[in-house]
């Protein structure tokens, strides 16, 4: 039987010091069929030439991308229009996307690959940015603003974010403009959802389809401390739909005013203030191996 011919892209320094030798053993012993390259990336804005260039010399089966949100977002932009799987190693120090697409840790990454199916996502250009799972306006997105700016991300330190972050909870004023109509609506959060999960297991888009050629709005509101933790609980159990105070919508595309200036977040990358959003389809889809 000839092997297949995969492209690992590796980026050597993302995460927590994970051995990269032991991660390849792994993948080696466990992606029966498979013949991988290794390709480590260098952080230079060069990175996705480099990688077209690899793309254009050889054939390919398929992509391996070890690294976090930062190295996947970069390989995804370079192989735009290629329509090689792409399978995700999460090796970076949050793992959201990986996450997202049912990818707890390397041996499920390799039962993506042999046994998992691949989806055709669906990508987003929000103001210029790519977004391929999940961003958002408000609470969720001023956790990952105090989480970022922490100098040691362990579990503790998250927690206390938490905390500091539910004391400051407020309500935004948002301004969605979609199919020629504009909706006016307050809440303290506001998801625009390709994904339908946050990297925790908090499903956000329970009917979200990242292939559709459609993202949801989801507006949550919440009143008092009773509701914040019946909202995460629904969160937890995949129960949002029964939530009264979450609307969603499903769009092609759209414009949202956020006018009280409240924080935003995409793909678990904090993004520089902005008044207004405008999201819309870009061209590709990425193939991506999926346990989901
Ligand atoms: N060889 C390298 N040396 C130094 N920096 C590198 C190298 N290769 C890539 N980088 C940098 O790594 C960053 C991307 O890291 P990535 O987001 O994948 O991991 P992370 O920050 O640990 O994880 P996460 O995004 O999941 O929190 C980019 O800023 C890129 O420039």
């Amino acid at each position: 039987m000839t092997k297949k011919r995969f492209l690992y892209i590796l980026n050597p320094i993302s995460g927590d010091g994970v051995d990269r030798e032991e991660v390849l053993d792994i993948l080696s012993n466990n992606l029966y069929g498979i013949e991988i390259t290794v390709w480590e990336t260098t952080g230079s804005p060069d990175d996705p030439k480099e990688i077209q260039q690899m793309l254009k010399e050889k054939q390919w089966d398929g992509l391996l991308v070890g690294g976090g949100d930062g190295t996947i977002k970069m390989v995804v932009t370079a192989i735009l229009g290629a329509q090689l799987p792409l399978g995700i190693i999460p090796l970076g120090s949050a793992n959201g996307l990986a996450t997202g697409f049912g990818i707890h840790g390397v041996s499920d990454a390799c039962y993506a690959v042999q046994k998992g199916k691949v989806e055709a996502v669906d990508l987003w250009d929000i103001n210029g940015e790519l977004c391929i799972h999940l961003s958002d306006f408000g609470f969720n997105a001023g956790l990952v603003k105090k989480s970022t700016a922490l100098q040691h991300r362990g579990m503790l330190a998250y927690a206390k974010s938490s905390l500091e972050q539910l004391k400051e909870m407020r309500q935004y004023t948002f301004v969605i403009k979609a199919d020629g109509i504009e909706e006016k609506v307050k809440a303290k959060s506001l998801v625009v959802a390709n994904g339908n999960k946050y990297g925790t297991g908090a499903v956000i888009n329970p009917t979200g389809n990242v292939g559709d050629g459609k993202f949801e709005v989801v507006t949550l509101d919440p009143e008092g401390l009773e509701e914040i933790i019946g909202l995460s609980l629904a969160m937890f159990n995949d129960r949002l739909g029964e939530v009264a105070h979450v609307k969603t919508r499903s769009f092609d595309k759209a414009e949202i005013e956020n006018p009280e200036g409240a924080d935003f977040q995409i793909d678990g990358e904090v993004m520089p203030q902005t008044d207004q959003i405008k999201i819309e389809a870009m061209p590709h889809k990425v193939n991506f191996y999926c346990l989901v």
